[in-house]
């Protein structure tokens, strides 16, 4: 029997290993369908992204998906636990939806070209100031454009149960475009992945769609709102699909 590090060391390299070779696979394929950058791309990758959860015994229990019926372009925003999250956000993703990552992605070899053919948008996260700037730039096309953004408002994996602080570039995107934003809530990975203690077993995640929250007619200054509203609507949301209701009641 392995032990429970190499076991863990073994399944999370498998996992790397499929996302490196799939994107080497996949991205010729995006280039002859769709000849470059573009969010058409995400199609295809979703659809291989998708069979990944067999491989690790994974479910997911979708609810909501209605939610993302809005017309035009809208901002989600979802908890970030893990690298695993990409199963979980293809398990789900709407069409013509590009999402915000750190600009480092971009040099993961296969990974990082699949990821630029898919029109991630990438942002420095070390200059406040140039983050800003592409966001705003984001914030103009993505109504001319028709698209959906998705960003992870906690700005970094977190797999502890519970949500970090969130960072407001969502939130200034979503007043300074005038489009709703949707929040999706993924239920606590910690039953069955903690790198800490070695743990990657198969299980079962819990996901839902929230209904959106408006944005029409609010400012710069209506943003700390939106963010304190949408980050208590989500940390109740979370408790309450990974069974942690009294931690829900205390935060409230
Ligand atoms: C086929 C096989 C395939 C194999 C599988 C592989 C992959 C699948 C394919 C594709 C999927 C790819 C998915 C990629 C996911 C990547 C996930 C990530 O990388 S998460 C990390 C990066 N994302 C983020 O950081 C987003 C969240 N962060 C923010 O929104 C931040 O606010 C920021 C814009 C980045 C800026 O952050 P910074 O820390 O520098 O500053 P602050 O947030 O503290 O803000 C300072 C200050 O400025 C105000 N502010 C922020 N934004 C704006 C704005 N746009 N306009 C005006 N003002 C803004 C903010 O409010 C603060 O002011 P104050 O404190 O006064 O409120
Ligand atoms: C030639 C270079 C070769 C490098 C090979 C690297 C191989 C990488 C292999 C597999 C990675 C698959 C992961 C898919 C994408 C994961 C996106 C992601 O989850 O990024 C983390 C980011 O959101 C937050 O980063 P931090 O938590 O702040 O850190």
């Amino acid at each position: 029997e392995l032990s429970p590090a190499v076991n863990f060391a073994l399944r999370i390299s498998f996992y790397c290993l499929l996302c490196v070779v799939s994107s080497a696979l996949t991205a010729p394929v995006c280039l002859l369908v769709n000849g470059g950058r573009t969010v058409k791309n995400m199609r295809i990758i979703k659809t291989v992204v998708k069979t990944f959860k067999y491989f690790f015994g994974l479910r997911f229990e979708v609810k909501g998906l209605e939610n993302f019926k809005v017309e035009g372009p809208a901002i989600i925003v979802s908890n970030h636990q893990s690298i695993l999250d990409m199963m979980g956000l293809m398990e789900v993703l709407p069409d013509d939806c590009v999402q915000v990552g750190k600009k480092e992605l971009m040099y993961t070899g296969s990974v990082g070209l699949i990821i630029y053919l898919g029109g991630v948008i990438f942002i420095n996260r070390k200059s406040t100031t140039s983050a800003k700037m592409v966001m705003a730039e984001v914030a103009k096309t993505m109504t001319t454009e028709n698209v959906k953004v998705w960003v992870y408002p906690e700005g970094t994996r977190n797999c502890t149960g519970d949500l970090l602080p969130f960072k407001k570039g969502a939130f200034h995107l979503a007043v300074q475009a005038q489009v709703p934003v949707i929040p999706v809530v993924y239920s606590s990975f910690t039953t069955f992945y903690n790198p800490k203690k070695n743990l990657f077993t198969s299980g079962k995640i819990k996901v839902e769609v929230l209904p959106p929250i408006e944005t029409k007619g609010l400012t710069s200054d209506d943003v700390s709102d939106l963010t304190d509203r949408c980050f208590r609507t989500m940390r109740e949301t979370l408790f309450r699909l990974s069974g942690h209701p009294s931690e829900a009641k205390e935060s409230s």
